[in-house]
């Protein structure tokens, strides 16, 4: 089974930080960094640019949610970009996924790169079943739901998933081996829960089988980054714990 060095979130908007943060996540094993709205909306492209010629694979994780035709289109553009990973809403449909699947090839194949991995989002790490039902007036179980988005990017032809690592094993049992689940939502024993929901810590996630784990505050808002990192690779990469 793949299992990826974390994913460090730069969820900052500062460009003196980002640089204090990637000094400090110079290290091996070497994370991917994922961009995400934020960072993305106030710097663009460059920011991507920056980090690759810093030497890390980028995640972005703009989350497309929109009609087909707007997402190929959207998807062109990321797919030019050369970054690792990229996402899309499972709750936009089959067509919206086959849409997003198809643009992005179609940008990687125009700038003659590789295209990047599209993961669907199935139900935010930050929901629960209470959101699930009273608000979102989803009749399923939030576990059922996440399964249901799995096999649909699945059949849509995608590579993978973000789900909680709690799903983990329920996604596996439906889907090929080769599908990834990445994993956000992850918080080590001792950190803040924040907004996040669905949590586990980075041995878990581990032992339940995830591709990838993706961390932000508990690195990017400690007093030492690189230690925080450092400790949180350990524990999900090692084999023996
Ligand atoms: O379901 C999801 C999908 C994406 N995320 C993103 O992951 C990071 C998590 O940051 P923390 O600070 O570790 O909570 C963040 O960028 C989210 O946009 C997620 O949390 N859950």
């Amino acid at each position: 089974m793949i299992r990826m060095t974390p994913i460090v979130a730069l969820d900052v908007a500062d460009l003196g930080q980002v640089t204090v943060l990637l000094e400090q996540l110079s290290v091996e094993p070497r994370p991917t960094i994922k961009v995400g709205m934020e960072l993305f909306y106030h710097f663009g492209p460059a920011i991507v640019k920056q980090i690759q010629q810093a030497g890390f694979s980028v995640f972005l994780d703009l989350k497309l949610h929109d009609i087909p035709n707007t997402v190929a289109r959207t998807m062109k553009v990321i797919g030019e970009l050369g970054v690792q990973l990229t996402t899309i809403h499972a709750a936009g449909g089959a067509a919206m996924l086959e849409a997003g699947q198809r643009g992005l090839i179609s940008g990687a194949r125009s700038a003659g790169i590789e295209p990047a991995k599209l993961l669907a989002v199935t139900q935010l790490t930050s929901i629960d079943e209470y959101v699930l039902h009273e608000q979102q007036h989803v009749n399923i179980s939030l576990s059922e739901s996440v399964q249901s988005y799995a096999r649909l990017s699945e059949a849509a032809g995608l590579p993978g998933v973000i789900c909680s690592a709690q799903e983990v094993e329920l996604i596996r049992a439906v889907v090929a081996p080769s599908f990834l689940c990445i994993t956000p939502g992850i918080r080590p024993v001792d950190a803040q829960q924040d907004d996040q929901k669905r949590i586990v810590t980075p041995t878990q996630a581990r032992q339940l089988g995830s591709n990838g784990i993706v961390v932000g505050r508990p690195i990017t808002q400690s007093l030492d980054p690189r230690k925080a990192y450092q400790q949180i690779a350990t524990e999900f990469m090692e084999e023996s714990k």
